[in-house]
């Protein structure tokens, strides 16, 4: 692990979210699939369309361990955190790869639970065509896990980060845990640079990525010809993503990861 090792990998998850926000902004909004009552099982069921999708999806992707003999589930892999970990019984079993990158104690610190609630109250309305519905409620979610799942994976990358960050100066992060300073480690892992940098990367691969292309090429998006000045995922909102939660929440990680660093 190396500071532009970890750097990679995240410059690479960019790539995978982009994608994913632009396949979820082809769909309507479909409220109802978010809406607890719209199933109606009575009082007791509480859970939406969309969360009963993610929790089967994720006991089947964490069921291959059981269907075959070589361990294969998807939370075998430290860089993958259910948000339904109760229904997925092995999940926090040592992973077929468990290796030393990570410090066991604070190995699974995640904030699957934050992410869950910004992604669905700040940013699907962001995101989705409002004010229609088209019924097609397993394709939508669907495509909503697959958001889900590459923002868990990069934000709990926080775990790495910091890691790489504790191992390159291990005598003033010791300090600032053993005195349990929440602010001095946030300041200290903080580089303002480079959240500058990867903020307008990814507003400009929403750029690039997101274009209709013809076979004249992609179509220019020029501001004097309005009609034509769209993306397929507004660029803005990815900038915003970055800059409101995405960044924070693996800070968040960073640091919550280190707190436990010398337990
Ligand atoms: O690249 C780093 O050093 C990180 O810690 C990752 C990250 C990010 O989320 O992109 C978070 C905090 C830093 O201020 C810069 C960037």
């Amino acid at each position: 692990l190396s500071l532009d090792t970890v750097r990679e990998f995240l410059t690479g998850e960019e790539d995978t979210i982009v994608f994913s926000l632009i396949e979820r902004a082809r769909y309507p909004l479909n409220r109802p699939a978010y809406d607890p009552a719209y199933l109606g099982f009575g009082p007791r069921h509480d859970a939406s369309f969309a969360e009963l999708f993610v929790r089967e999806s994720e006991a089947v992707q964490s069921k291959v361990r059981f269907i075959h003999p070589r361990p294969a589930g998807r939370y075998q892999s430290l860089l993958e955190i259910p948000f339904f970990a109760y229904r997925v019984p092995f999940a926090m079993a040592p992973p077929f790869n468990f290796t030393s990158e990570l410090y066991p104690a604070p190995a699974f610190v995640n904030v699957n639970d934050a992410i869950w609630s910004t992604y669905f109250n700040d940013l699907l309305p962001l995101l989705a065509k409002n004010g229609s519905d088209d019924g097609n409620y397993a394709v939508t979610v669907d495509t909503d896990l697959a958001c889900l799942q590459v923002l868990s994976r990069r934000i709990n990358y926080g775990r790495f980060v910091a890691e790489t960050k504790f191992r390159g100066d291990q005598q003033t992060y010791t300090s600032l845990i053993q005195s349990k300073d929440r602010d001095a480690l946030m300041k200290l892992l903080t580089s303002e640079a480079q959240e500058d940098v990867v903020k307008r990367r990814v507003q400009k691969k929403a750029v690039v990525f997101g274009q209709s292309i013809t076979l004249d090429g992609p179509i220019e998006t020029d501001a004097r010809n309005s009609s034509q000045a769209k993306f397929k995922v507004d660029p803005s909102v990815v900038y915003k993503l970055y800059d409101q939660w995405v960044i924070p929440l693996t800070k968040q990680v960073e640091v919550e990861y280190l707190l436990h660093r010398l337990d």
